[in-house]
């Protein structure tokens, strides 16, 4: 479920009729999703998504989600693209909350993936990168590696519930992300969190990006490693190659990375699967039993941790 804030009719109407897409004709919410309450609009005009902003937005940040989407549109990247009211503003309020309303995209986010999606990723997250280079914006990530040490912190004393032993073996693998971590490889504007639910796909083809409410300023591979991480490993944990190979070697043409790019990505990777290992962790102690939302299995990405802990180097993702 994700609609947290009901809106009525009469202030939706009202709402809508600023932004030049003809008169609202029906509203229904959207289930997916878990940060902010959507829904699908549709006016004389046709579809749109409505997104009231929730709490775990930090309000400061919506400048930059709405400027960039707007930016990457403009450089023809297949992202939600702010609607402008009659006095230039794509952010108003709604119910009370920051609202916006975007074009709609059409397709679907693929339930099964096959190497033909992590192909197609690989160019789009290639495009995406090639199309910030120069957004003059910069947003720090704020779940970056100088963020893990305080969120692990704060679900330390609930890690062995989940797996006995969890703890001690996070904290280590902090401490030597910490002591490698690189400082010199290229970085740009990323997604940060293109999982499968939020990539749209027609008849095979990437048909957009959704969901850049993590985008920021960070390490281009490391963006890579995220979606390596969520789209190359099967259901029972096991690593898929040749999907890997598909999604670096079709990112390579679009954007080519360095010897240092490749040779570290094992320990990058290894970033990424902590990251989402501990946001899902954190999320796992701290939900209640009887919430709406289901928390994400963290040991998934315990699994996926280990797998880059046990490789040598890129060669073991399909990279000469
Ligand atoms: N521009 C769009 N066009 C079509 N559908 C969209 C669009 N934006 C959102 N949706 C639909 O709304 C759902 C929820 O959107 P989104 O993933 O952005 O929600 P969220 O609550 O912000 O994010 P999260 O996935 O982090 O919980 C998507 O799965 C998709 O079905
Ligand atoms: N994609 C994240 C959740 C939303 O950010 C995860 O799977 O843990």
């Amino acid at each position: 479920m994700a609609v947290y804030t009901e809106v009525s009719d009469t202030e939706l109407s009202t709402f809508v009729e600023r932004f030049n897409i003809g008169s609202l004709l029906s509203y229904k919410g959207i289930a997916e999703g878990v940060e902010n309450s959507n829904y699908i609009i549709q006016t004389e005009q046709g579809p749109f998504i409505l997104t009231l902003y929730e709490k775990r937005v930090n309000e400061d940040d919506l400048p930059f989600f709405l400027d960039l989407l707007d930016y990457l549109s403009e450089r023809n990247i297949t992202c939600p693209t702010p609607l402008k009211d009659e006095a230039g503003h794509a952010l108003g309020v709604l119910a009370g909350r920051p609202a916006a309303i975007f074009t709609f995209l059409a397709g679907m986010w693929p339930r099964k993936i096959k190497p033909v999606h992590c192909a197609q990723l690989g160019q789009a997250l290639g495009e995406l990168h090639v199309a910030g280079t120069d957004f003059p914006q910069k947003r720090k990530n704020d779940l970056g590696i100088g963020d893990w040490r305080a969120l692990f912190n704060k679900c330390r004393d609930h890690a062995d519930d989940v797996m006995p032993g969890l703890g001690d073996k996070l904290s280590a693998e902090l401490d030597y992300l910490e002591a490698c971590w690189p400082t010199n490889l290229p970085k740009g504007i990323i997604h940060a969190d293109a999982f499968p639910d939020n990539v749209f796909f027609r008849d095979e083809k990437c048909s957009g990006l959704i969901d850049f409410y993590f985008a920021c300023y960070d390490i281009f591979a490391y963006d890579l490693a995220i979606c390596m991480n969520a789209w190359c490993f099967e259901k029972d944990g096991d690593f898929n190659v040749t999907k890997a190979r598909l999604l670096l070697s079709n990112y390579r043409k679009v954007r080519d990375f360095s010897r240092e790019e490749v040779d570290a990505l094992p320990l990058i990777a290894r970033g990424a699967a902590l990251r989402f290992l501990l946001t899902r962790l954190y999320d796992w102690v701290n939900t209640p039993k009887e919430a709406l939302v289901k928390p994400k299995d963290p040991l998934e990405y315990y699994k996926i941790l280990k797998f880059h802990q046990s490789i040598r180097t890129a060669g073991a993702y399909g990279l000469e």
